[in-house]
């Protein structure tokens, strides 16, 4: 029986790029050869792997070398399914598009070029009747696009919350866990292989809003692509953020937040709208998302009836992308020989992009203040002209001599916690603290989630 299943002629696999992701691909293809053709009902036949230097030695991969090739614009045209694992836009989105056009299914890794042109290629998968598959392009291995995409498909996501950037993770929970400031932290996730040479995308935050783009457009059935994301890497987290969260019994995460918001508009309708931002948040540690330790990944979904879900695991890394990469292989594998298609594009509820300055958010603020009367009036006044409700506040008296102060004068360190209010606010409540001459410097401001 299951040889039957794996009989007919073989289905065409053409890899595209043989870098960390495209080794692994090539090596579990060849290597589970039988297995995948049981499961997809027909033998998959790796007819090519287009590199960008020929003559480089690849012996330590178990496939044919006359496989390698320079010329993957020809490679595209003679296969059924195409793996992209180059990266980037260009070439690889022109070499996407000539796949689909030349009649074959993509399964891409590449979350840069499905944040930018997403809606474009999909539209071309719609007209050319083929698949496209991109289940490693966020969180790795961690299967989250399909079970948002059709799992959850009956439901309505409500908050996407996720750790999706490993190398920023290692880098936080580093600081948090040994004190080092952010410098020193990254030096030791680039001595491990963490982080790469130009860490620029992850810390600076680019990485996890191309996510955060193709996480909201899924969850959301609207097109959000990755300029529309509000973006703050993690390059600004001191050790006294973290030392601040500490004393919290929070943790400092980069955090991808995909929310759906239904407001009442000036009219008194219903207005709904997704806010989708990735920044630095102090999270407690008793959240699911607060234990993710390492370069772990984690996503943690909303949704109205099926209440709170979260999926974790290796969010890089040659192998786990390479299961993810592998399991689109064959679902867009067994779509070609059992007929059908996977999910196209769903944009049809197109809600509006909010502004960072409209999503609802909770501060964390520390300030160094004079210790004299009438300081925290003032305080309080600030927060209360910009309609910010305090939750908590902490005062703590630091003398004169403890704060290195000439004269022995005291100063008081406090620190409020705010309720939610619109983020535009709650920054113009941090400017107006930072003017009062009372104030001698604010010491870290944090966004608060996961209560
Ligand atoms: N590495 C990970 O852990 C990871 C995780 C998830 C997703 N991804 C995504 O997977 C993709 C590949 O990542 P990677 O880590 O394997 O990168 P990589 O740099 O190790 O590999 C990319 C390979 O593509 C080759 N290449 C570039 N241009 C080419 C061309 N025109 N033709 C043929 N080959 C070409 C490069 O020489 C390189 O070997 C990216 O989109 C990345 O975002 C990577
Ligand atoms: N640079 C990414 C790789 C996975 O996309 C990370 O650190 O998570
Ligand atoms: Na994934």
């Amino acid at each position: 029986m299951q040889q039957e299943q794996a009989s007919g002629a073989p289905l065409r696999v053409a890899l595209l790029g043989c870098g960390v992701v495209g080794s692994s691909v090539a090596r579990m293809l060849v290597e589970h050869r039988d297995d995948l053709a049981a499961r997809v009902g027909r033998p998959l036949e790796l007819v090519g792997i287009a590199v960008r230097r020929a003559g480089r030695d690849r012996s330590d991969l178990p496939v044919d070398p006359s496989l390698f090739t320079t010329d993957a614009a020809e490679l595209v045209t003679r296969a059924d399914v195409v793996v992209e694992v180059i990266g980037g836009i260009e070439p690889a989105r022109s070499l996407i598009e000539s796949a689909m056009k030349h009649g074959a299914s993509v399964v891409s890794a590449n979350k840069a070029l499905l944040a930018e042109a997403g809606p474009a290629l999909y539209a071309a998968a719609a007209e050319h009747g083929v698949d496209l598959y991109y289940e490693a392009a966020v969180a790795g291995a961690i299967p989250i696009l399909r079970p948002i995409r059709e799992s959850l498909a009956g439901d309505e996501v409500r908050k996407v919350i996720g750790i999706v950037n490993g190398t920023t993770n290692y880098v936080l929970d580093k600081m948090d866990t040994t004190g080092q400031g952010f410098a020193e932290a990254v030096e030791q996730a680039q001595a491990l292989g963490y982080a790469e040479a130009d860490p620029t995308a992850d810390v600076e935050g680019f990485d996890a809003a191309a996510k955060a783009a193709i996480l909201a457009s899924l969850a959301f059935h609207t097109r959000v692509s990755g300029d529309q994301v509000y973006r703050e890497g993690i390059t600004e987290v001191s050790a006294a953020d973290v030392q601040a969260a500490r004393e919290m019994d929070c943790v400092v995460k980069l955090l991808a937040i995909c929310e759906r918001t239904d407001t009442t508009g000036p009219d008194g309708q219903p207005t709904a709208g997704v806010s989708v931002r990735v920044h630095p948040a102090m999270i407690p540690r008793s959240h699911p998302l607060g234990g993710v330790r390492d370069a772990f990944n984690a996503v943690f979904v909303e949704a109205d009836a099926a209440g709170q879900l979260m999926f974790y695991g290796k969010g890089a890394g040659g192998d786990p992308t390479a299961s993810a990469v592998l399991g689109d292989v064959v679902a867009v594998a067994r779509h070609r020989v059992g007929g059908g298609h996977g999910p196209g594009e769903s944009a049809y509820a197109d809600l509006p992009v909010l502004a960072m300055g409209q999503a609802l958010t909770r501060y964390h603020i520390s300030l160094d203040v004079a210790d004299r009367p009438g300081v925290l009036a003032q305080v309080a006044t600030a927060f209360a002209q910009n309609h910010v409700s305090i939750e908590t506040v902490r005062q703590q008296i630091v003398d004169g001599d403890d704060a290195g102060d000439a004269g022995g004068a005291t100063r008081a360190h406090l620190v409020v916690v705010t309720h939610s209010a619109p983020d535009a606010a709650l920054a113009a409540t941090v400017e107006a603290l930072a003017e009062l001459d009372t104030v001698r410097e604010v010491t870290s401001v944090m966004r608060v989630e996961g209560d």
